[in-house]
């Protein structure tokens, strides 16, 4: 395993996270296509789990070892990120500080979306949130670093965790597993999956994909789409790039990942980030309402809409497998109360 060799602290369930087909929707769009999903969505018990969950297993040995007093993470107000982070702080006895930015030009009453979905949970789970004018950006922020420094005056020892967990130089180690694992379960199930569908935003989810799969001989590289939810997809792809060629450097991977291997479709980013546009709210009501599974306003409801568009449009070769990895993000629903008044 690429890797074996660096520390990792147990906070997902210790089996895989499962993969069951989509029947009922493949057979919606046209049954030429098996669809199927790989639930990261339940990959954990500590506040419903998701994709960060699983970056964290590798950033957390350092904060445990280094006697950090703080874990200090960022997002927006309906951010998965910080409500995980903060779900961890209180698994193993760790103060946790957040910044929840002003991400988001949502239309809800800003008294509904201030405090229902994960910012609630963010309370409940006993962190401290640093409210922040500042708008949506991915990179490094200066709200960010001076909570950090804040602690540190206070006494505290802050653990710094970038939005996403993504430009900590370990961001991309959890991913790189989740491909190993994926293809342990194509051995045991006696499928090849030929397309990986992942919602991308800050781009180490995707970036450790393309490590873990380009690392495959068996059946042939994976091909990795990404549906960028950022609506600044320039950014995004910069971002999956950079962090893809550091952690395939980091895990000795020993080839080289080029331009062409971050492959990330724009067109369901938008309006805004945190906006859905119409067609992603159907992707979220065909996906409830034929398969049970629900997905966010956010993230996953745009990479919804691009598996179902890219199946209507014929993108995928007849009898194709595709993978669909539900990466969480249900909580925030209840944060969008207008905008699911009429289901
Ligand atoms: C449910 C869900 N699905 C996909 C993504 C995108 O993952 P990446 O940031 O690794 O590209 C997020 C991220 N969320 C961020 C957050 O603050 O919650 C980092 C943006 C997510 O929460």
């Amino acid at each position: 395993s690429l890797v074996a060799k660096f520390p990792r602290t147990q906070l997902l369930y210790p089996q895989a996270t499962p993969i069951h087909p989509l029947k009922r929707l493949s057979e919606h769009l046209g049954g030429k296509v098996n669809l199927w999903a790989k639930r990261e969505d339940t990959n954990s018990g500590l506040a419903f789990g998701g994709n960060k969950t699983r970056k964290l297993e590798y950033l957390i040995p350092e904060a445990l070892e280094g006697g950090y007093t703080h874990l200090v993470s960022i997002g927006g107000i309906q951010s998965n990120q910080t409500r995980q982070v903060a779900a961890v702080a209180a698994h193993l006895g760790l103060k946790c500080l957040l910044v929840q930015e002003n991400w988001v030009n949502h239309t809800e009453d800003p008294e509904t979306y201030n405090s229902t979905g994960n910012i609630q949970l963010s309370r409940i789970l006993g962190a401290e949130i640093r409210l922040s004018s500042d708008g949506f950006d991915i990179g490094i922020r200066r709200s960010w670093e001076e909570a950090m420094k804040d602690v540190e005056v206070a006494g505290g020892k802050p653990f710094p965790i970038p939005a996403g967990c993504s430009e900590h130089p370990k961001g991309g180690l959890g991913f790189v597993r989740f491909a190993e694992e994926v293809r342990q379960q194509e051995k045991e199930m006696g499928v090849t999956f030929d397309y990986v569908l992942v919602c991308a935003v800050t781009g180490s989810t995707h970036a450790g994909m393309i490590v873990g799969f380009k690392e495959e001989t068996d059946s042939g590289v994976k091909k990795v789409i990404g549906i960028d939810a950022s609506a600044k997809p320039h950014q995004t792809r910069e971002q999956i790039l950079r962090i893809a060629k550091n952690t395939a450097e980091l895990v000795g991977l020993g080839k080289e990942i080029k331009g062409e291997d971050v492959v990330l479709d724009e067109r369901f980013g938008g309006p805004e980030y945190g906006i859905p546009s119409e067609g992603t709210l159907e992707a979220i009501r065909l996906c409830a309402r034929t398969e049970g599974m629900l997905t966010d306003p956010v993230y996953e409801g745009k990479s919804m809409q691009g598996m179902i568009e890219m199946v209507r449009q014929g993108d995928f070769k007849e009898g194709s497998n595709v993978l669909y990895v539900h990466l969480g993000g249900v909580p925030a629903v209840s944060s969008y109360k207008n905008t699911f008044k009429d289901g």
